[in-house]
């Protein structure tokens, strides 16, 4: 396509929302009209499925739920007066909350302020946040925070080391909608033995966001902790960034939360349409199958130019590749479905990938965000009437150009500024987006068995760990791994007897490994 089409196609496809500000360039997928064709009754499938699922259809079969994330920023659209309710009561109880606690009416014990906020979860629980967090946190926030979103000790030491003079002013935040997942129930205990040891009391510096009645929940309410904030059953994870989950902490550090609100109800109206070139999550879903041929064959990389939409890439790959990496579609056929999504940011990714980008494999399609106000204030020159912003836009421009001359191609998503209000509309955008396209794929976008096959086989090691152990102790003399694996009838499973040996070797807990490290069939092992 030569200049004068390629701008006439621009134009054609160029998608503008004035109330958001905001543009969707797709011109850059080479789609044609015999593909709209094609794809248009699946896409008329698609709306009428949104439309059943925001009316509040079961739209998660397998686990018989409703999905609501959409109501949460439109309560009115609840399907039921009491959901209605509940959305607003949590907000409001989450405003009284973060009021009470700026203003020290709720202190910590031996503070006058809680001057810190630990977050502790994983996946839904933790990316959201942390994503908000990153990129709209106030320079000097009310209250700075920290996560803790693993069950790796040495991040946990790190994040505590950082505390440590701080523990007294710091509140802490579990959060876990099911209540009951390994990594923060882990990460909860080591903070809780971490407050024993100054002899601060957790529960007084304490407040969980989970399932109401879950075992967190139960647990928060026996110790008498600060406060509990509802996560519905009808939010997933990976879309709860607008429920107690999300709003919570970032309230706590002085985000606008009803702007994003706002923004995501606003975009919310802008995807509903149920026509595609009205529709910016329509044509996002519509680029994403034609690019993958509906099978996720190209990998969609995230490149926001804007340090603080770093962590933008790694929110969207729970949230697209959780929700769309399924075995099975929803008649039960094996479909292996998913996109890969991975990304940083740019100019900066532009001295490390992209040269495979332009010239290797060309198994991805970038969707470029581009921000189009530099910084607050006027910016000085770099070179004669030329800014660092300036590069930072030319950057931009040149890597599609370059994608798209060698037959790269490439979506842009362009807001006017990073701020409470376009960050709610972005993180809309793509749920609705992925929302369409299960749809298109039929699949189911809110479950996630796959985890739940991962989370089964860790509890069987941990099990057999302490069999393991159970058994070195009592036979009291080193044994070899096969005798080991074969007094408890655990053949099948030497390799992972052996990792388990090698784990506990490493971590002075009372296990020795005798001989060749590196022939682990020769190796005993004993009591240290
Ligand atoms: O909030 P929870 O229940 O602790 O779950 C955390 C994350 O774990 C998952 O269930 C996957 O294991 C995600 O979907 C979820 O966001």
């Amino acid at each position: 396509m030569d200049a004068a089409a390629l701008w006439q196609r621009y134009q054609e496809w160029l998608y503008y929302h004035e109330g958001l500000g905001f543009y969707l360039d797709v011109s850059r997928m080479r789609f044609d009209d015999n593909f709209l064709q094609t794809l248009q009754p699946k896409l008329d499938r698609a709306f009428k499925d949104i439309a059943a699922l925001e009316a509040g259809a079961i739209a998660n079969p397998d686990e018989d739920r409703m999905v609501g994330h959409y109501w949460l920023r439109d309560p009115d659209r609840a399907p039921s007066p009491e959901l209605k309710q509940g959305i607003i009561d949590t907000l409001e109880k989450i405003e009284t909350f973060v009021q009470k606690i700026h203003s020290g009416e709720i202190h910590p014990p031996n503070a006058p302020k809680f001057t810190d906020l630990l977050s502790i979860g994983i996946g839904g629980s933790a990316l959201g946040p942390e994503f908000v967090a990153e990129a709209l946190a106030p320079d000097f926030p009310p209250m700075t925070i920290h996560f803790i979103d693993n069950t790796d000790p040495a991040g946990i030491d790190r994040t505590l080391t950082k505390l440590k003079d701080k523990l007294a002013s710091t509140l802490v935040l579990v959060i876990s909608k099911s209540g009951g997942t390994p990594e923060p129930r882990n990460g909860m205990i080591e903070v809780q033995n971490a407050f024993a040891a100054k002899g601060l009391d957790f529960a007084k510096q304490a407040i969980a966001t989970t399932g109401v009645g879950s075992h967190l929940d139960k647990t928060a309410h026996s110790q008498g902790w600060l406060d509990t904030f509802p996560m519905e059953d009808w939010v997933g994870g990976r879309t709860s960034e607008m429920s107690a989950v999300g709003l919570l902490p970032a309230a706590l550090q002085g985000i606008d939360i009803r702007t994003m609100l706002t923004g995501a109800k606003e975009m919310d109206a802008a995807t509903r349409i149920p026509d595609l070139k009205s529709n910016p999550a329509a044509l996002l879903a519509l680029s994403w199958y034609y690019v993958g041929n509906g099978k996720g064959e190209k990998d969609m990389v995230i490149l926001p130019y804007k340090d603080s939409l770093l962590l933008f890439s790694r929110y969207l790959q729970q949230l697209v590749m959780e929700s769309l990496g399924k075995e099975k579609d929803l008649e039960g056929n094996i479909v292996h479905q998913g996109i890969a999504v991975y990304g940083n940011k740019g100019s900066t990714d532009q001295h490390a990938y992209v040269q495979q980008l332009r010239d290797g494999v060309a198994n991805f399609f970038v969707t470029f965000i581009e921000v189009l106000k530099d910084r607050e204030g006027k910016s000085p020159e770099i070179d004669p009437g030329i800014t660092s912003g300036d590069y930072l836009s030319g950057f931009l421009q040149g890597t599609r150009k370059a994608l798209y001359e060698n037959d790269r191609q490439s979506i842009t998503v362009t807001i006017p500024e990073v701020n409470s209000y376009t960050i709610g509309a972005l993180i809309a955008l793509y749920e609705r987006a992925v929302t369409i396209y299960g749809s298109l794929v039929n699949v189911n976008a809110y479950h996630q068995p796959g985890v739940e096959a991962g989370k089964k086989a860790a509890a069987e090691i941990l099990d057999l760990q302490t069999k393991v152990v159970q058994l070195i102790k009592q036979e009291g003399k080193p044994m070899y791994l096969s005798q080991i694996a074969e007094k408890l009838d655990a053949t099948q499973d030497i390799e992972a007897i052996y990792k388990i040996v090698r784990h506990l070797a490493a971590n002075d807990r009372g296990i020795a490994l005798h001989g060749n490290l590196g022939k682990p069939n020769t190796l005993t092992v004993s009591t240290s």
